[in-house]
């Protein structure tokens, strides 16, 4: 369904480099983060969120994922600060998760996934013209990484104000797309502290379907996460 790659035996992320050899490439997106590892850089400032003003466009199932895209046409929603030049603007947001249980965040904590990750897609417009060509430059995007765990709790709107957890304190790398094209041309900054979802909510993102609805074999949207790839040698650097 107008793309040439899935999450499935016969389309998954270890096929992926027939098409799109730059999944083999040195600066690959997700990975496992060790918090022992990562440098503490105390030249690493907070990071700053202005979404007050955004501006959401439409939601829609893109046979991936669910994705909310924003009005990027000026900087009223940006994120600036921390590993940040210039401040990026937010393009879109959308979620990766797992079928049940813990699976389904694209980084992983010492080994340990959660159950789902958000992905706030950010991409530099002080140096770029447009996302397209933000996306294929290696300082062009932002991407902000929050883990969702499921727990009892409900949360009420998709506001991605609302949706931050109360600490911002992070782990940044230089990193790629997570899906094709696999670009790598992505500054990531994952938040340390989850948010919670209830597992009422997580079953909404089950309900999902990969293909059409006018499809007959209707194929549920479930573990559309990629395993995390090698470091090549990258530093993962921490806030305080
Ligand atoms: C041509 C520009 C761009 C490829 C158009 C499509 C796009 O936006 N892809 C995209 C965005 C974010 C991620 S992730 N999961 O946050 O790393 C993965 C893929
Ligand atoms: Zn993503």
């Amino acid at each position: 369904t107008g793309h040439d790659w899935g999450y499935g035996v016969e389309d998954g992320p270890s096929l992926w480099h027939q098409n799109y050899p730059i999944a083999k490439g040195s600066r690959q997106s997700p990975i496992d983060i060790l918090p022992q590892t990562a440098s503490h850089d105390p030249s690493l400032g907070p990071i700053a969120l202005k979404y007050d003003q955004c501006t959401s466009i439409n939601i829609a199932n893109n046979g991936h994922s669910v994705v909310v895209e924003f009005e990027d046409s000026d900087d009223r929603s940006v994120i600036q600060g921390g590993p940040l030049d210039n401040p990026y603007r937010l393009k879109q947001f959308h979620f990766h998760w797992g079928g049940k249980g813990c699976r389904g965040s694209e980084h992983t904590v010492e080994g340990h996934s959660y159950a789902s990750e958000l992905h706030l897609v950010h991409w530099n417009a002080v140096k770029y013209e447009t996302f397209g060509e933000a996306a294929t430059a290696p300082d062009g995007l932002a991407v902000l990484g929050i883990f969702l765990e499921g727990s009892v709790t409900d949360f009420k709107s998709f506001n991605p104000k609302c949706l931050l957890p109360s600490s911002l304190h992070y782990w940044t790398y230089l990193g790629s797309l997570t899906t094709p094209p696999l670009h790598e041309s992505v500054t990531w900054i994952v938040l340390k502290e989850p948010i919670a979802v209830s597992e009422k909510q997580m079953s909404k993102f089950r309900m999902l379907l990969f293909t059409g609805e006018e499809e007959d074999q209707r194929m549920r949207m479930e573990n559309n996460f990629r395993p995390p790839q090698p470091l090549k040698g990258r530093k993962v650097r921490s806030s305080n």
